[in-house]
Order: structure tokens, then sequence, then C-alpha cells
């Protein structure tokens, strides 16, 4: 293995391909996205629009750490700015092309769906609709979109959104692939919604469920002993953050990949310094995991900067960094087609940079 320190690893990180399993639609929009959308609102002369430009500079200023709780504040101060279909096409071509840029060749995007003029579907077509058009544009990127439900938001809406989630993964099953479960855990009994989600099971859809964010051990046993594809977080599984082994077993047992995002955990203050989070103790577990930004645009972060946290905080080598990319690739939602392709883009990638040695490590846990 060559020195590292002979290389630019944030350059490195950057023109690595990448996949990005959690990012939030509303919780992505860079702080230009969001001057688009207060400009637009100007133009329809909306009032408040310049105190809403400052409290969310102010919000997304990432040294003003924040609770788990009043990130959720920030995400409705953010809906503000994304309820019409205009400025949802915008902020989704915007996301789509921002990830794009830094050489995520994979983006799964996620979105809570609000009514539009009344409709849900009003806002999942204008997402679609962005899509499309980057697909068309060919952007250097595959999308596919999870729809959210938002457990503080209640059953019954919850319910449309899995109907919705149901028709569009038959209709548009090249972008709607399954369904996340979201929002403060702290305000909400997550089993209410089994029943829904099992319906998201049959329908054969995909299905990933925020768990452990904060501590429950007897919601976290319910989530992993129903099976979801994927869980985001995991962080009270961790026995290093007082999490029980026996959930830890659980989780191994059942082979669930997860979906970590370190800065999210450090700015909402759930986990206590980047050196203690648990992707270590989830590598040295054998669980499979997946590197993520949650909300890059709250959090100001990107999904180089997250891998090259990790590459940092934990000293790993850039060849374990470039397996943790490579292996991610198996935990995305893609068709097994598509996952082919997508490692052609990777080899390619690890063929053109094959002074880096990028596969003679032992330390890629292979
Ligand atoms: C920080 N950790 C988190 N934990 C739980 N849910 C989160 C979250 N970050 C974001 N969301 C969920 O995503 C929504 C914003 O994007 P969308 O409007 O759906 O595009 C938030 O309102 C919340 O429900
Ligand atoms: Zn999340």
């Amino acid at each position: 293995m060559p020195d590292t320190k002979m290389y630019d690893s944030s350059q490195i990180m950057n023109s690595m391909p990448k996949a990005e399993l959690h990012a939030h639609l509303n919780g992505s929009l860079s702080l230009l996205t969001i001057r688009k959308l207060i400009d637009l609102k100007s133009s329809h002369n909306c009032e408040d629009v310049h105190n809403l430009e400052s409290i969310i500079t102010k919000l997304c200023d990432e040294k003003h750490n924040k609770t788990l709780d009043e990130c959720f504040e920030v995400f409705k101060i953010i809906h503000q700015l994304t309820d019409s279909e205009k400025s949802i096409y915008i902020a989704t071509v915007d996301v789509i092309k921002e990830f794009a840029e830094e050489n995520v060749r994979y983006l799964e995007l996620r979105t809570t769906p609000r009514a539009i003029d009344g409709s849900l579907d009003t806002y999942v077509d204008a997402v679609i609709r962005a899509i499309d058009d980057c697909r068309k544009e060919k952007v250097p990127i595959l999308v596919k979109l999870l729809l959210s439900i938002d457990r503080s938001r209640g059953v019954e809406i919850a319910k449309k959104i899995v109907d919705l989630t149901i028709s569009l993964g038959h209709a548009r099953k090249d972008v709607v692939i399954g369904l996340d479960v979201s929002g403060n855990m702290a305000q909400s009994n997550v089993t209410d919604y089994f029943p829904l989600l099992h319906k998201i099971k049959e329908a054969g859809l995909k299905l990933t469920v925020h768990t452990a964010e904060i501590r429950n051990d007897a919601e976290t046993e319910a989530i992993l002993r129903l099976k979801p594809d994927r869980i985001g977080h995991g962080t009270f599984i961790s026995p290093s953050l007082i999490g029980s082994p026996h959930l830890l077993g659980l989780l191994k047992e059942n082979n669930i990949p997860v979906e970590l995002c370190l800065t999210s955990n450090i700015v909402c203050k759930t986990v206590p310094r980047y050196q203690d989070h648990h992707l270590k103790i989830f590598l040295d577990h054998g669980i499979p995991f997946s590197i993520c930004t949650d909300d890059k645009g709250v959090f100001s972060t990107s999904l180089s900067q997250e891998y090259l946290i990790a590459f940092r905080t934990f000293n790993f080598t850039l060849s374990s960094m470039w397996s943790f990319s490579r292996k991610s690739l198996d935990y995305t939602f893609a068709t097994e087609n598509e996952k082919e392709q997508l490692k052609k883009i990777w080899k390619e990638w690890e063929h053109e940079n094959v002074d880096l040695n990028l596969v003679n490590s032992q330390e890629t846990n292979e």
C-alpha cells in the first residue's frame, strides 16, 4: 500500500464513485437552492421571505449545533419553501445534480409527500418528473425514490402514502422502490404503523426504518423482528452507546444493512464524538453498513465529506474506503441488472486509479 499521505485524500474521496442510500430531499437542500426558493417566493409576493432567509441561514450554519428536536423544527421551516409543484421540482433537480457533481453515481432519495393543493400525487409527480428530466439530460447518476412516512404525523396520512407507494411501485417501478419510516421517534409509537409496513412487504417493495436513533430498546427489538430490508442509524444498538448486546445479536442474525450518518449523529448529539461512532463497532462485528449523509443541507456536509471524516477518524486505509463504497452497492434497492451496470463504473474507476493499490490490503474486510 503506498503511503496515503502522497495523495490528497479529500480529492480521492470526492472522485471515488459513491452510492448514497439515506438522503432526505428537504434536508438535502443547499443554501444555493434555498436562496433560489426564497427568490421564487419573493417573486410571488409572499411576505416574510427575508425573515425566512435569515432563520434558515442561521439554522443551517454548521456551527449551530442542534438537538434532534431542534432539527425537526428546521424541517418545518424548510417545508415552507417547498410548498408548490415548481419549488419541489427545482429542489429535486438541484439535489440530484449536487450529488452527481461529487461523483455519487447511485442515489436513493427519500421524501415525505405533503399535499399540494390538496393532492399528495402532485408532490410525488413533481419529484418523479425531476428524476425523469435528469435522466433525459443524462446527468451521470442513477436515482431511485423511497416515499417516507413521518411517524409524528399519524396513521391516517401514512396509509395514503403507503397506498401511493404501492401504486407507483407498480406503475413507476423503474423509480419508486419502497418506503422509509422517519420522523421524530420521541413523539410516536412505531408499532401503530406495522400493519402498513407489512402491506409494503407483501407488495414486494423495499422497506427501511429509522431505528434506535434515540434509545428505545423495546421498539428497536420490534423493528428488527419485522426484518426491514435496511435500517437507518441503529445508534443505540451499539453496546458502546449503552445499547444491548441482545439487540446487536439480533441485527447480526438478520444481516440487516445499516445506513450510517456520522455528522447527523454528531450534530444531533446522539453520538458524543466522531471517534465514538458505531461505524467502527459495526465494522468489527461484521455488520453490513453504508456511509450516508442523512440531510446534507441541514448538516452542511456531502457524501465525500462523510467518507473523509470516516477515513480520518478511524485511520482507515484507502482500500478500506474503496471497499465501503463498493460494498454499499450490494445494499442498494436497485435491480440486479442495475447493480451489475453500477459495478462496471466502480471497476472502471479502480482501473484508472490502479496506482492507489486499492485491492491489496487485508483491511478491506472481504
Ligand atoms: C436527523 N435525523 C432524522 N431522523 C428522523 N427523520 C428525519 C431525520 N432527518 C430528516 N428526517 C425526516 O425527513 C424530513 C425532511 O425531508 P422530507 O420532507 O421528507 O423530504 C423531516 O421532516 C423528517 O420527517
Ligand atoms: Zn434520516
